[in-house]
């Protein structure tokens, strides 16, 4: 009977082989919760917190249309998206420090930590950004997400 379990493949992330010492029968354990499962994981272990870097430029219609950086934000959603595409491009091509990029221009008042955010758990901060955040490898650079806040960019750093 043939089975998926193609064990040379690599391990979804956040999972581990271990091996049971009564029967010497492999199981597997998820590095999150610690539970283990005598199935080979077909999907990445989802991690209970992550942690966060982000740039939000917020625009006129932003939840709270103020930040450290101007009194009174009144460039447009289109333009926001447009600056943060620039970040983006200078980023990616290494021309600029995320944290850098942060501290000089990110409407929210975590600029000051180079965008950090610290950890946190599903449930804590806005859904699009959360569902972004969870989807991100360590290292990662996400695309442009919408909140009620403004437009983000986030780097997972944890
Ligand atoms: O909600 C915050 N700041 C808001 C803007 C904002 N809105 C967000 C929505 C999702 C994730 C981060 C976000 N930051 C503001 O300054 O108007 C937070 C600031 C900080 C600072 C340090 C750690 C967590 C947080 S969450």
């Amino acid at each position: 009977m043939s089975t998926n379990q193609d064990n040379d493949a690599p391990l979804p992330e956040g999972w581990e082989t271990r091996t049971s010492r009564s029967t010497g029968m492999t199981y597997y354990l998820n590095l999150y919760t610690k539970k283990s499962q005598w199935e080979r994981p077909e999907a990445p272990a989802d991690p209970t917190e992550v942690r966060c870097s982000h740039i939000l430029v917020k625009h006129a219609d932003s939840r709270r249309p103020s930040s450290w950086r101007e009194e009174k934000i009144t460039r447009s959603k289109d333009e926001a998206l447009e600056i943060l595409k620039g970040y983006r491009k200078q980023i990616v091509a290494k021309q600029a420090d995320f944290a850098e990029i942060a501290s000089k221009y990110s409407d929210c008042s975590s600029a000051k930590r180079g965008g950090d955010l610290g950890m946190f758990g599903r449930g804590q901060m806005q859904k699009p950004f959360e569902e972004e955040a969870f989807k991100l490898k360590v290292g990662q650079l996400g695309h442009p997400v919408e909140t009620d806040s403004g437009v983000h960019i986030i780097l997972r750093t944890a």
